[in-house]
């Protein structure tokens, strides 16, 4: 009996989401479904959507609406056609063995849309590459519980497998030195941030495991215990680019960001990125080059909170030129590497 001829490859790209539009109305309901996922706000379900749904959602989405309308382009919200681009040119390189689609984890193109199309291909198995270079229980876990969900219910479950992290990819890293050494040649910088998107502290030390984790020194090198620990991954993605940068451990500053601020005041993963740049001037550094390297797009996070609030904020301590690095987006290099990856599974 013949073997059956061998099926394409599916490959699920996903990012965080984004709103439909920038009206406060579909902000409101990005919001809503955002911070009600039990890995974004770790708090009881029975208080977590009543406060949220009532009280936190209600007070933000017209400020956030007003800061997604200053972001809008003609073509919509970066964070959506960049991640439409990628999976356009990615399904180029990696040709008819493979189909390539792109879900968001919140709002739209949703994932069982994108799941249904691989599952309507019948495809042989699916590999899913959350974008996110270091894995968080918020982002990357959310999307493979997301994942996980709509796929168990199919009636044929396919083989299924994930890239949960990809900090310290060779591709990955290769693009941000790239992009970093561009705006290197155009002048000189004194001194180099590397922001990250925080998160809890809390999260960091419930995803320790074997209780390695416990926000001291333990993140200071990436081995087997951390693989999974999100501050030690953005160590370990900073530590590679200054490398490629050749940079000193005293050139190059860690940093977290977008916090949110809550009654609870519970820590965030610090030094705050707001706080540890008001000094700069003080201390001579005028000229700084800001990375944003646990976003692959350019989005809210990237252009408006470090290139514009963060800029502000230096240049009010009596700092001179503050310069965001742009982010992958469908640089060929990122392009590669994302190929790459999905060879490599
Ligand atoms: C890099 C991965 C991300 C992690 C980890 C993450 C955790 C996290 N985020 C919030 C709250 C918000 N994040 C918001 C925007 C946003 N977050 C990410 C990525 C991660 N978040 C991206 C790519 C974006 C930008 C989306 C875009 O449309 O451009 C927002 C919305 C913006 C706002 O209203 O200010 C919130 C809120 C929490 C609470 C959290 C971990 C616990
Ligand atoms: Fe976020
Ligand atoms: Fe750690």
């Amino acid at each position: 009996m013949p073997a059956p001829t061998k099926g394409r490859i599916g490959v699920l790209l996903v990012n965080l989401g984004t709103p439909d539009s920038p009206q406060t109305s579909d902000v409101r309901r990005y919001l809503n479904e955002f911070l009600t996922d039990g890995r974004v706000v770790d708090m009881p379900a029975a208080i977590r959507y009543p406060l949220f749904q009532g009280l936190v959602v209600p007070l933000r989405a017209p400020k956030s609406a007003k800061i997604y309308q200053q972001l809008w382009t003609e073509r919509g919200s970066p964070l959506l056609y960049h991640g439409l681009d990628l999976q356009k040119l990615v399904q180029e390189q990696l040709g008819n063995d493979y189909l390539v689609a792109f879900g968001m984890r919140y709002q739209n193109p949703s994932i069982e849309k994108a799941l249904a199309e691989l599952r309507d291909a019948a495809v042989e198995r699916i590999i899913v590459l959350p974008l996110f270079p270091q894995y968080a229980a918020a982002s990357t876990g959310s999307v493979q519980e997301k994942v996980m969900d709509i796929v168990s219910k199919w009636w044929v479950v396919p083989s299924i497998s994930f890239i949960s992290t990809f900090a310290n990819d060779p591709g990955f890293i290769a693009t941000i030195v790239e992009l970093g050494k561009q705006e290197m040649a155009k002048r000189e910088y004194d001194h180099i941030v590397f922001s990250y998107h925080g998160i809890p502290e809390r999260h960091v030390l419930k995803g320790s495991q074997n209780g390695y984790c416990k926000l001291g020194n333990c993140c200071n090198s990436y081995n087997k215990n951390n693989r999974y620990c999100y501050r030690a991954q953005c160590y370990e993605t900073s530590r590679q680019v200054a490398a490629g940068l050749g940079l000193t451990p005293d050139q190059y500053t860690v940093s977290f960001q977008s916090r949110l601020q809550s009654r609870l005041r519970d820590p965030w993963l610090q030094p705050y990125t707001d706080e540890a740049l008001k000094p700069f001037p003080a201390k001579g550094i005028k000229n700084v080059l800001a990375f944003s390297p646990a976003f692959v797009a350019d989005c809210l996070e990237t252009t408006i909170e470090v290139g514009e609030e963060f800029k502000e904020l230096f240049e009010e301590a009596g700092g001179e030129h503050w310069q965001l690095v742009p982010s992958l987006n469908t640089h060929p290099t990122w392009v590669k590497a994302v190929v790459d990856m999905i060879h490599r599974n």
